[in-house]
């Protein structure tokens, strides 16, 4: 089987098969039964709700439990009483541990894309890409953690006759809550954080996409992982929040979404907690590609195209501003609008489909609301535009992948994250104006550039304030880090750790230091 990254078109033949064939399963043995809530290896029901298919309405991918302050307390119970074993073991017990768990993530690996099909709408191009990050994270963090020997260091005596040390401990029970849109890797990127440095954790995926959650969750389990070391809540978070913020047991809060959701949780969790305990943040982005005129315009075309519309749009790390440098602009936008066009936009989980839904009713409204909006403040809708409608399409949230050029560049088109195939187009006149339009934000997750000039690449990378930056990237020009490669750090307002995901540092957002001092 071939590698399947975010920068890969189609899947194998193998690959393939085994998908088709887990797509079956899933229909058979995974669609419209229940599912519980874990904790402590229990399972625990509450008031049910329904999950429909953004891909078709009519299918119900599950019902879930939407549960409260009671269940949030019984979880952190759990995990604050689990924390006392798994807290203690050897970080090498713990680092085995998680390459079982991502054995039993490998075996599960086209099931979990099958599911993320019906349950986000991404295909299946992307989907097995996504578990696959999911778990080269996990054995990246498990090779970390063996290299540093669990970050245990013999330091140089204070004073005569001193032994000293700096060992790493984990803090305690975390709370991590993950998003929508990467299901399987950004829920397990902050488990597998917490757990592998000792931390115990209460898991709350987003009510959007629980399944995979589920899938995760027992794998994390086969794999060795004691069950109250790691519970499941599902439903809306805000039914958690007040446990979240203000139980005192809470060492700390992993949490990757939206930056107003994510900044509420980052201010009542340092009001409300004794003392200062780490957040560890990810959030959203107004991603920013650069084209100019020394670019390779057919790379950039495909570059932008992919990085703009991959998924719907709905990636932290999409590219949703353009901007092309005066001369180039006409030509350049011309040949993205053609290749976007050929796009197809259908069912995820059919072959060569390249954009499935939007997730929900709300992002579909939304949509075609910002069209409007971009038209109404003097945009000109290069390509797309339309929600799509014709037939079975009528029972998701099928729209076209949308460029708009001429919308004022103050206008929240280009300062709100939107999260939809919606990309607004502005000229730059040189290097230095397309910097300032760049960093013109509070965000600062991912950028990219296109140059065949190495010294407007190395000005773009030096001045630039985002934390991923890429260059000449045709697989996707602000999209698809992939970790051990791609550190996935947001600056500014798009996160709060400057260590992130994927890269060196992360592990030790988890951490806290202490230093041993013997005499003898
Ligand atoms: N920087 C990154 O690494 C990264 C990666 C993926 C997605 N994102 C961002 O995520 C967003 C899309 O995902 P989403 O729509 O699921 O985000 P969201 O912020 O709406 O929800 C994220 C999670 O927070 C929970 N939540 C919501 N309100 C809460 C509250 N009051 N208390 C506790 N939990 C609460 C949700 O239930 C969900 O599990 C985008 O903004 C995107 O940029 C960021
Ligand atoms: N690794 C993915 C993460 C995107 C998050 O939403 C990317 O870089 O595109």
């Amino acid at each position: 089987m071939t590698k399947i990254t975010y920068t890969s078109s189609s899947l194998d033949e193998e690959s393939g098969a085994r998908y088709e064939e887990a797509l079956s399963t899933v229909e058979r043995e995974l669609l419209g039964k229940g599912y519980p809530m874990k904790i402590g290896g229990r399972d625990v029901l509450a008031l049910e709700y329904e999950v429909r298919s953004p891909i078709n309405m009519d299918i119900v991918v599950g019902r879930f439990q939407r549960g409260g302050r009671d269940e949030a307390v019984a979880a952190l119970n759990s995990a604050v009483r689990a924390f006392d074993d798994w807290g203690r073991r050897d970080w090498r017990e713990r680092a085995a541990i998680m390459r079982r768990v991502a054995e039993a993530v490998e075996r599960r690996k086209f099931l979990i894309a099958a599911v993320m099909a019906y349950e986000v709408g991404k295909n299946r191009v992307e989907a097995v890409a996504e578990v696959n990050e999911a778990l080269e994270a996990i054995r990246y963090y498990a090779s970390l953690v063996e290299k540093e020997e669990g970050y245990v260091r013999r330091m140089a005596p204070g004073s005569p006759g001193e032994e000293t040390w700096s060992v790493a401990r984990p803090r305690g029970p975390w709370f991590v809550i993950s998003p929508f849109n990467f299901p399987a890797m950004l829920g397990s990127g902050m488990v597998q954080g917490a757990l592998i440095t000792g931390n115990t954790v209460v898991w709350k995926p987003s009510e959007e996409a629980s399944l995979t959650a589920h899938l995760m969750y027992e794998a994390y389990v086969e794999g060795g992982v004691p069950p109250g070391a790691i519970n499941l809540l599902t439903g809306p978070g805000e039914l958690y929040e007040d446990v979240i913020v203000g139980d005192r047991r809470v060492a700390g809060i992993a949490f990757t979404g939206s930056k107003d959701v994510g900044h509420h949780l980052y201010r009542e969790f340092a009001a409300r907690q004794p003392y200062p305990k780490p957040v560890v943040l990810e959030t959203g982005s107004k991603n920013p590609t650069v084209v100019t005129a020394k670019a390779d315009l057919a790379k950039a075309v495909e570059g932008v195209a992919r990085a703009a519309f991959g998924y719907g749009g709905q990636k932290c790390s999409a590219t949703s501003r353009l901007y092309v440098q005066e001369e180039v602009k006409d030509e350049f936008v011309e040949a993205l609008a053609g290749y976007t066009r050929s796009l197809t936009v259908g069912d995820p989980r059919k072959d060569g489909v390249f954009m499935g839904p939007l997730i929900n009713a709300r992002a579909y409204t939304n949509f075609a609301r910002n069209v409007q909006e971009g038209i109404a403040a003097g945009g000109r809708l290069v390509t797309g535009g339309r929600q799509l409608r014709d037939g079975w399409m009528s029972k998701g949230f099928y729209v076209e992948p949308t460029i708009m050029d001429g919308v004022p560049e103050g206008h929240y088109l280009f300062r709100d994250e939107l999260f939809m195939p919606l990309l607004v187009v502005a000229p730059f006149r040189d290097l230095d104006d397309a910097i300032a339009k760049v960093n013109d934000t509070d965000y600062g997750l991912t950028a990219g550039i296109f140059s065949e000039d190495e010294s407007e690449v190395r000005e773009f990378m030096e001045r630039v304030e985002f934390g991923v930056l890429y260059a000449n990237r045709k697989g996707g020009a602000t999209t698809g880090a992939w970790p051990g490669a791609q550190t996935f750090v947001g600056w500014k307002a798009s996160g709060a750790t400057g260590r992130g995901i994927g890269g060196p540092y992360y592990l030790f957002n988890f951490l806290q230091e202490q230093a041993r001092t013997y005499v003898r």
